[in-house]
C-alpha cells in the first residue's frame, strides 16, 4: 500500500490542535447575536463568492482568529499538497492503489491528467462523444424500439453512486428536460420498486440503462435481469434486447455477456469513485433528459469550482472554508451531525446525495496508514427540503439538546414564477438561520407574553418554554438560479469539502470497505434461504429470523 504523497499526520498531535482547543474555550463565551451587534461588517467579512456560488458563513461560531487558526490547521495537515496530489493524479486512494480523478471528467482546459503515466483526457473526450451520439440518436429517433416506435421512457437501473448523483442532478434540472422523454430510476432490490416503475410502461417504447461500475452489484444486476424478463414476457424477443438495453460499466465483458452490444457499452474507469461519478458516463440519464449541451455546462460549472479550489488561498477558498468549519464543529464542539437544507423543490434529493458522498467517504475509523483514529471523523449527514422541515424537525434544531450545524441552500431566482411564492420561500430560509443565530431570550419571551395580555403567573410559567438559545451555527449558500452550471459548481463544492475534511483527519476518503461485510453476509443468508447452505455458524438471532421468513413464505 503506497504512502500518501502529502503530509502524514495525526491531527490531534499537530501544534495547532491545542491552540484550537484553547480558542474554542474562549469562543464558548460569545453569543453570535452580540458578535453581529458589535460588528456591522461581520456579514461582509465572512462572505465569499466563486463559480456562481455565494457563501455567507458569518452565522458560524467564529472570529477572524478562528479562520486564521483553521487555515494554519489546513497548512499543518498538508492541505495544499493534498490538493496538488489529487489534481496530479497521485494514488490518493491508497488502499485501492488508485487516483481519485473525477476532476479530469470535467476538465475544460488543455491540461493533461495522467494515470500511470498515461493521459486519460482522450478517453474522457471519446466517452463524452459516445454519449453525445447516443443522446442525439435517441432525441432524433434515429434509434428506435423493436417495433420502430420512438422511445418515450428511459429506466435507469443503478444504486449508490450509480444512482444518487444522476438522480439529484436530473431532478435539480427538471426545467431543462427535453420534451418527449420520461426518466425513471430503479435502485432498490425490493421488487416493489421495479414493479411500480414498470407498471405503466410499454416495452416497445422503453429503454433501459444498466449503470454499474463493477457490473456485479447484486441489486442492479437483479433489477436488470427482472427488466429483461419483463421485456421478453411482454413482446420483446431475445434479438431485440440490444435495442432496449445499454450499459455503463468498467466491466465490459460482463455487460457483453448480459446481451448488450459492445458499441452500446459506455466506459467507466476505476479512477472514478462511485459517489464521484455523475460527471462520467454515469451521467447518461442526465444528458438524455437535459441534452448534451446542458450536460457540458454542468461539467463546466464543476470545473469552475475545481479551479477555484485548486488555486484560491485557503482563507478565500469556499470548499476549504466549509471543510474546516466542519472540522471545527466535529472535533472541537463535538457535533456529530450536519444538516443539508435545500430551499428548492427541484433540489430535494440533494441531502441523499451528499449523505452518500460524505458518509461513505469519511465514515472511517482508521487513518490512511491503518492506525485507529483518536478523533471524530465524518458527521452524520441528514436533511430535507425547506420549508417542509420547518414544520417537522426544525423544532429540534432550535430548542433540542443536540448541537447541529446546518447548510441552507437556495436559488435567488426561481424557474416557476407564481404569485410571491419565491419571496416567501426566501423569507423562510433566511428567518430560519436568523432564528438559529439570535434565538430568543427569557426577557424577550416575557415581553412577548406580556404584550399578549398574559397574567404575571402565566408569564412566569410559559416564558421558559419560549426561550430559544440561539448561537447555533449555519452556512447560507445562494446562487442566482438553478442552472446546469450552478448545480455543477454546487455539487463539486461539496465533493471538495469532503476531501478537505478527509485530509485533515488523515483518512482515505475514496475507499468504502465498510460496505463489503454486509454484502458478504447477505450472500450467505441468501444461500441458507435457498437451501444451498445450512444455518450452521449463524448467531441465534439471525437464525431465528431466517426461520421465521422461511416459515411465513413456506420455504421450509
Ligand atoms: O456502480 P456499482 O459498481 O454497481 O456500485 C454501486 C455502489 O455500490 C457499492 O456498494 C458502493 O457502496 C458504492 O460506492 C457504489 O456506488
Amino acid at each position: 500500500m503506497s504512502e500518501l504523497p502529502y503530509t502524514s499526520h495525526y491531527p490531534n498531535s499537530l501544534p495547532i490542535w491545542d491552540k484550537l482547543k484553547d480558542h474554542q474555550t474562549k469562543l464558548k463565551q460569545i453569543h453570535l447575536r452580540d458578535e453581529f451587534a458589535k460588528d456591522p461588517d461581520r456579514a461582509k467579512r465572512f462572505f465569499k463568492q466563486a463559480a456562481g456560488i455565494y457563501l455567507d458563513y458569518s452565522k458560524n461560531l467564529i472570529t477572524d482568529e478562528t479562520i486564521e487558526l483553521l487555515s494554519e490547521l489546513a497548512n499543518e495537515a498538508g492541505l495544499p499538497e493534498a490538493i496538488t496530489a489529487m489534481f496530479n493524479g497521485e494514488k490518493i486512494n491508497n488502499s485501492e492503489e488508485r487516483p481519485a480523478l473525477h476532476v479530469a471528467l470535467r476538465n475544460q482546459s488543455s491540461t493533461a491528467f495522467e494515470v500511470d503515466g498515461e493521459n486519460v483526457m482522450p478517453e474522457v473526450k471519446a466517452a463524452l462523444n459516445q454519449m453525445e451520439r447516443f443522446v442525439w440518436s435517441i432525441h432524433s429517433a434515429q434509434w428506435r424500439g423493436y417495433t420502430n416506435k420512438r422511445f418515450t421512457d428511459v429506466v435507469h437501473l443503478g444504486i449508490g453512486g450509480s444512482y444518487l448523483g444522476p438522480k439529484v442532478v436530473s431532478a435539480a434540472l427538471k426545467p431543462y428536460w427535453k420534451a418527449g422523454i420520461n426518466l425513471h430510476y430503479v435502485a432498490n432490490i425490493d421488487g416493489t420498486h421495479i414493479t411500480e416503475e414498470l407498471k405503466h410502461l410499454s416495452p416497445e417504447t422503453t429503454l433501459f440503462i444498466i449503470a454499474s461500475k463493477s457490473f456485479g452489484t447484486q441489486e442492479t444486476i437483479m433489477n436488470a435481469k427482472s427488466a429483461k424478463a419483463w421485456f421478453l414476457r411482454n413482446g420483446g424477443e431475445e434479438e431485440d434486447v440490444h435495442k432496449h438495453f445499454v450499459a455503463i460499466t468498467a466491466n465490459t465483458q460482463k455487460a457483453y455477456n448480459f446481451g448488450i452490444r459492445e458499441e452500446n457499452i459506455f466506459p467507466m474507469w476505476d479512477w472514478v469513485g462511485g459517489r464521484y461519478s455523475l460527471w462520467s458516463t454515469i451521467g447518461l440519464p442526465i444528458a438524455l433528459t437535459i441534452g448534451i449541451e446542458n450536460f457540458k455546462n454542468l461539467l463546466a460549472g464543476a470545473h469552475e469550482m475545481d479551479e477555484h479550489f485548486r488555486t484560491a488561498p485557503i482563507t478565500e477558498n469556499i470548499p476549504a472554508i466549509l471543510g474546516l468549519l466542519g472540522v471545527w464543529y466535529s472535533n472541537f464542539f463535538n457535533a456529530d451531525s450536519h444538516a443539508i437544507l435545500p430551499y428548492d423543490h427541484y433540489l430535494r434529493a440533494l441531502p441523499a446525495h451528499i449523505q452518500q458522498l460524505d458518509m461513505e467517504s469519511n465514515g472511517k475509523t482508521v487513518t490512511h496508514k491503518g492506525e485507529p483514529v483518536e478523533w471524530s471523523t465524518g458527521p452524520i449527514i441528514w436533511g430535507g427540503a425547506g420549508a417542509n422541515g420547518q414544520h417537522a424537525y426544525h423544532q429540534l434544531l432550535h430548542q433540542g439538546t443536540h448541537f447541529l450545524p446546518a447548510d441552507f441552500i437556495m436559488p435567488l431566482r426561481t424557474h416557476n414564477h407564481i404569485g410571491d411564492h419565491h419571496a416567501l420561500l426566501l423569507s423562510n430560509c433566511l428567518s430560519q438561520s436568523q432564528a438559529l443565530m439570535q434565538g430568543k431570550t427569557l426577557d424577550e419571551a416575557k415581553a412577548e407574553l406580556k404584550a399578549q395580555g398574559r397574567t404575571d403567573e402565566q408569564i412566569e410559567e410559559l416564558a421558559p418554554h419560549k426561550v430559544i438559545p440561539g448561537n447555533r451555527p449555519s452556512n447560507t449558500m445562494l446562487f442566482e438560479k438553478a442552472t446546469p452550471k450552478t448545480i455543477g459548481a454546487l455539487i463539486a463544492m461539496y465533493e471538495h469539502k469532503v476531501f478537505v475534511q478527509g485530509v485533515i483527519w488523515s483518512i482515505n476518503s475514496f475507499d468504502q470497505w465498510g460496505v463489503e461485510l454486509g454484502k458478504e453476509l447477505g450472500e450467505h443468508i441468501y444461500e441458507i434461504i435457498t437451501g444451498a447452505k445450512e444455518t450452521n455458524g449463524q448467531d441465534s438471532s439471525t437464525k431465528n429470523l431466517i426461520d421465521l421468513f422461511k416459515q411465513i413464505n413456506n420455504r421450509i
